[in-house]
């Protein structure tokens, strides 16, 4: 934190940046109606690069989409970009007054009401907190820039013929290592937090300084700042260690009868640098501030999250610093949250952890961000949707509030549709994605519980992943046993068919009568896609397919004559049940007919060419008619063909539930 050198503003600066435009939008209300219950908004900003000495492989990872929306390059995977959207976007060229018009300066009002107001400058270190609150002599931040502005409108409000008399005072202290600081008179020690019977927190012994003017508050403010505990870490050579405080408390009197009394706090609050320890080294006491930091953090997003969920109890007192904001965050408060963040790739991981919490501290209506792009590998031809890719948070998001339960901050009970058990989660899933979920799980696993950072991922949807987690590795082992089961079956009834064929040649029966797959349509052998091998665990009376060794079924073809109506079919279909078939090419053919270049990329055996040759032949010559058709694509053999449809046909089939719908 910069705060002992950066905030002087050089007067006739400071009156021109909050004069204008601004200005001229505070207006004091009239009291009376008691306003709605406001939510936390919520801001972020992007820093421009500031090193220039980043290296191509530290480019920027965030871009900005309009001015409520942002998306972030995951560099680490190309094909995902997630987005975000928030109630306003500033991008890199954003200066001070865009920030401090849009988003701070309409709160202001609210303290001429009798309201409490608060801004919170959150982010990882290094991200533009201090200098989104403070700013430099060249471009102030928001608290010169409020200040000047609150000062101006009570001299205004209160002068003398105007009904209420206004007095404005300042406090400063910092939260550091859970501890309440007083920057106005540091010999003070730890102060205690209050709650009065009308449930205003109160600091007794904090020290208050009337204020009448930006002269009066830099007089104060300067040497104060000073006291703030900062210190050097790897990322930043003077990072804030704690949660800086501004209270700016405005009295107001009426002169006439009834002499009303009417009180507006003010808190401007530079955050201390979420952290992550694995990236700034911490040790000894820098991980202990860290951790206080963290720690507070945390409660932070939870507090932040249970008031704009609704929730019934909102767990002020696990923290200094929301215990501190009780009567300024939620109620009839009005705060907005400012969330920082850089751009360069390096902080990737903290900059997702920012808005995710940010994200959380919105009503968020949307899904906080999609994957955009789930470009599958060729293995997987079953194509997901987003829902299925959510976990129950997100999921509850994206459902949208008609689904939503009332009131109710946990997830809501899931409909019988709905209540999908994580194995049908598994087996739905795309094996690219069950895999890259699975290398996620050996990386946290690797990692341990203890390098993770507390605030990357917050603590409900942490414990939720490592939930799902937990069921998805049960599920896998079940899965394995469950198809060892079904293979040793396989052997025991390929024994058993072995035995039958001997006994049936040695009574010398003609071999025109015996068709295997006829006679005995049940037996039909094994290895299928773990999607269906679920769907018919859950059927019972669906019957086991058992798909015979191509070599074995060629011996047994060459003692059986052919049938009739199989004649011209591809030997492997032969061993597909014919509902499974149609329903597996009806999938391909729609594919073919509806797909996008990308959608046929997530076919097996398709790359970018061949997509776009389907593409181009669809364009040219109309609908295909039937799946094979597609041997008419240039470039596209018969034998292409058949390994094709071999390879996507029980993969799309079991995309759907098998049996009577
Ligand atoms: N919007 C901006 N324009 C220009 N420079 C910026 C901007 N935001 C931040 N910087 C610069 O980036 C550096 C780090 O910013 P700052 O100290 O404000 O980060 P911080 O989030 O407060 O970090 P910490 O949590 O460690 O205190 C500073 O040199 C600051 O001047």
């Amino acid at each position: 934190m910069d705060a002992g050198v950066s905030v002087r503003p050089r007067r006739c600066e400071m009156v021109a940046a909050t004069s204008g435009v601004g200005r001229s939008r505070l207006s004091k209300v009239g009291a009376g109606r008691s306003p709605p219950p406001a939510r936390v908004r919520v801001a972020v900003r992007l820093r421009p690069s500031v090193d220039q000495a980043a290296g191509e492989n530290d480019g920027p990872c965030v871009r900005g989409l309009d001015s409520c929306s942002l998306e972030v390059a995951n560099w680490r995977n190309h094909q995902e970009t997630l987005k975000y959207q928030f109630d306003a976007f500033y991008g890199e060229r954003s200066c001070q007054q865009d920030i401090y018009a849009g988003s701070v300066q309409p709160i202001l009002r609210h303290l001429l009401e009798g309201q409490n107001a608060s801004v919170l400058a959150y982010g990882p270190t290094g991200a533009g907190k201090t200098h989104t609150m403070l700013g430099s002599p060249e471009q102030p931040g928001v608290i010169p820039r409020a200040l000047m502005d609150l000062l101006q409108l009570t001299r205004e409000q209160g002068a003398e013929g105007q009904p209420w008399a206004l007095s404005v005072t300042m406090s400063y202290l910092e939260i550091y290592q859970e501890k309440v600081l007083d920057l106005l008179e540091p010999s003070s020690g730890d102060l205690v937090i209050r709650e009065d019977c009308r449930g205003n927190i109160l600091i007794p012994g904090l020290t208050q300084k009337p204020i009448t003017s930006f002269t009066d508050f830099e007089r104060h403010f300067l040497p104060a700042s000073r006291n703030r505990t900062v210190g050097a870490t790897r990322l930043n050579q003077r990072s804030s260690r704690s949660h800086a405080v501004l209270l700016v408390k405005v009295d107001q009197r009426e002169r006439l009868a009834p002499f009303r009394q009417r009180e507006g706090k003010l808190y401007l609050i530079d955050l201390a640098g979420s952290e992550d320890n694995r990236r700034t080294g911490n040790k000894g006491l820098r991980l202990k501030e860290s951790t206080a930091i963290n720690t507070s953090l945390f409660v932070l997003g939870k507090v932040v999250d249970a008031l704009n969920q609704g929730s019934q109890r909102v767990p002020y007192r696990d923290s200094k610093l929301t215990r501190l904001l009780q009567d300024s965050l939620g109620g009839s408060a009005h705060s907005i949250l400012i969330a920082n963040i850089a751009p360069e790739r390096r902080f990737f991981l903290d900059t997702v952890s920012a808005l995710n919490f940010a994200a959380r501290s919105k009503e968020v209506i949307n899904r906080p961000f999609t994957n955009e792009s789930l470009q599958p590998p060729a293995m997987a031809p079953v194509k997901l949707s987003q829902k299925d890719l959510l976990g129950p948070s997100e999921a509850k998001k994206a459902r949208g509030p008609e689904e939503e339960e009332v009131g109710s901050p946990e997830p809501p009970a899931a409909s019988a549709s709905q209540r999908l058990s994580p194995l049908q989660k598994l087996s739905n899933m795309n094996p690219a994605m069950l895999e890259r979920l699975l290398s996620l799980d050996r990386l946290l696993g690797s990692q341990g519980s203890q390098g993770a950072s507390t605030l990357s991922t917050p603590k409900r949807e942490r414990i939720l992943l490592m939930k799902t987690m937990e069921e998805k590795d049960l599920e896998i082992k079940r899965l394995k046993m469950k198809q060892k089961e079904l293979e040793a079956k396989v052997l025991a009834q390929e024994a058993v068919d072995a035995k039958e064929k001997e006994n049936s040649l040695t009574m010398l029966q003609p071999l025109a009568r015996r068709t295997v797959t006829v006679a005995k349509p049940l037996k039909k052998a094994v290895v299928m896609p773990l999607q269906l091998i679920q769907e018919q665990a859950a059927s019972p009376s669906a019957e086991i397919h058992i798909l015979k060794k191509r070599g074995r079924k060629r011996k047994l073809d060459s003692l059986e004559p052919e049938e009739p109506e199989e004649k011209g079919k591809h030997s492997w279909e032969l061993q597909i049940s014919s509902e499974l078939m149609a329903l597996g090419r009806k999938k391909i053919l729609d594919l073919l007919n509806e797909g996008s270049v990308r959608d046929l990329r997530g076919l097996q055996r398709i790359g970018q060419k061949k997509a776009q040759l389907i593409v181009g032949w669809r364009e040219l010559h109309g609908p295909f008619s039937q799946v094979e058709d597609l041997e008419r694509v240039e470039g596209i053999s018969s034998k292409q063909m058949e390994s094709f449809l071999k390879a996507n046909i029980l993969g799309l089939a079991a995309d759907q539930p098998c049996g009577p719908s």
